[in-house]
């Protein structure tokens, strides 16, 4: 056998950063259709006539099958089982196929007037949110995909700068989405344009990914050849996650990330409003200063995941992102720093622990969860973040804007909506954020006893 048969296909450069090309355009694809109905809803409300309310029953159908259906548990479980290529294909499909029934739903008029007995819900709105939730299972199961695909191909590399540039890559999905979707949908005159936009992207995903999958085959064949495959070849076991489960470091990170993110998701699905309501933002420019935080995010995801290659540090570089999420939502929440500077300044802090968690968190789990249970595992965070950050969080903050906060009544051209005190909400963040550093501490403590080396670069030196 000459060297070059030996050596395995993830020590080629071109052959690992090829890879991480592929897998990160097709997240990209999926994350500019998770996000592409926020900048439409003043279009969505002229055109279809959709409620707020309408609008919030569609945005949480993302979650259904996720978390109610434990879709993701399955999937993750389905990777692990199956493989990279069964699973990667699957759920790109489901998007493509998820995507184009939200598109049929928000362009046909056959279901004009249609409303879905005893649920009393426009037929249009639950064909659409049917869609959603079918898209949400295939982008979130493509995200766990896409994760263990990286470890695998980046073990002893660049594994955290991967893994940083992949959120990356997926977040200019999520920019695209909020730069585009309006001008396009206004352009057309259709809230289907920017959609289909999106179901030709997915489409072209998938075929990356077919690309992606005869790369993978030769993975295999060459990790086999060289006999580096053991430990993936052996066969998962659903006595697996019971092993998982049994991990209190997997319990802290996973409680971690939801806080984290509850801390963060949701309060995006809010900032619009809040920098309206409190820091007297015009209307029409109620996105521009959260709309920053994907772009801050792009090239800081990148800087992080190269320094915890290098130099280590993970569980404090957790530690600090999700202090400074502590620090941001405390300076929303004080009611007299109230000008549009404050929340510009505090919205580029946030760019900063928004890239060093999930920077440090995801490139993490594979220093203590061995690789044929990293599908699993990541399943496991994926649902708690869902049912937490994800649809628990978002209806919990609606619930008491809508219960304790409505302060008045405002009236923008001739039309009156609540007026908001955001002060308990922001009050809410900031005990998330408070949450994930005991979480992180937790984490880190835990590391010390037990050594995973999350302190430790990622990279072999
Ligand atoms: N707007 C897309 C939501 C994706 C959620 C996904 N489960 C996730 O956590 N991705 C990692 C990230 O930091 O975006």
């Amino acid at each position: 056998m000459t060297e070059a048969i030996k050596r395995s296909l993830r020590h080629s450069v071109a052959a690992r950063w090829t890879s991480l090309l592929i897998v990160s355009f097709t997240m990209l694809c999926g994350y500019y259709v998770a996000d592409v109905m926020s900048p439409l809803k003043p279009l969505i409300e002229q055109q279809l006539k959709w409620t707020s309310a309408e609008y919030g029953f569609f945005t949480g159908a993302y979650a259904w099958f996720n978390v109610f259906l434990g879709m993701l548990i399955f999937g993750g479980i389905i990777l692990d089982k199956m493989g990279a290529r069964f699973t990667g294909i699957l759920s790109s499909a489901l998007m493509v196929a998820g995507c184009a029934v939200k598109w049929w739903a928000v362009s046909t008029h056959s279901l004009d007037h249609a409303v879905v007995p005893l649920l009393n819900v426009k037929a249009q709105v639950m064909v659409a949110s049917l869609g959603f939730a079918a898209f949400g299972v295939g982008i979130e199961i493509i995200g766990v995909t896409a994760t263990k695909v990286i470890a695998r191909w980046f073990r002893g590399y660049e594994i955290a700068l991967a893994m940083g540039l992949q959120v990356g890559t997926a977040r200019i999905g999520t920019a695209l989405a909020l730069e585009l979707g309006a001008p396009i949908g206004a352009y057309f005159k259709a809230v289907g344009a920017p959609v289909l936009l999106g179901v030709i992207l997915l489409t072209i995903g998938l075929v990356a990914y077919v690309f992606y999958c005869a790369m993978d085959r030769k993975l295999d064949k060459t990790e086999e050849e060289s006999g580096q495959s053991s430990e993936d070849e052996e066969a998962f076991r659903i006595s697996d996650i019971r092993e998982i489960l049994s991990i209190k470091g997997f319990w802290y990170i996973t409680i971690l990330c939801a806080l984290f993110y509850s801390a963060v998701f949701p309060f995006l699905k809010y900032a619009p409003d809040l920098m309206v309501q409190k820091f007297h933002v015009k209307d029409s420019w109620a996105g521009a200063i959260p709309g920053i935080l994907p772009f801050a995010t792009i090239p800081l995801t990148v800087v992080f995941g190269n320094y915890y290659d290098r130099k280590g540090k993970g569980a404090s570089l957790m530690i600090i992102g999700s202090l400074l999420l502590v620090v941001v939502h405390f300076i929303f929440t004080v009611p007299f720093l109230s000008h549009w500077t404050v929340a510009l300044a505090a919205t580029i802090v946030l760019g900063f622990g928004f890239s060093l968690v999930p920077s440090a968190m995801w490139p993490s789990v594979p220093k203590f969860i061995p690789h044929r249970q990293l599908g699993t595992a990541y399943g496991l965070i994926f649902w708690t973040q869902n049912l937490v950050a994800l649809w628990g969080i978002p209806y919990l903050i609606g619930y008491v804007l809508d219960r304790f906060c409505i302060t008045g009544t405002r009236v923008v051209d001739g039309v009156s909506s609540p007026a908001y005190n955001y002060t308990l909400p922001m009050v809410i963040f900031t005990c998330l954020g408070l949450l994930a550093v005991v979480f992180g501490l937790l984490l880190k403590r835990e590391d010390r006893i037990k050594g995973f080396g999350l302190e430790l670069p990622c990279r072999e030196q």
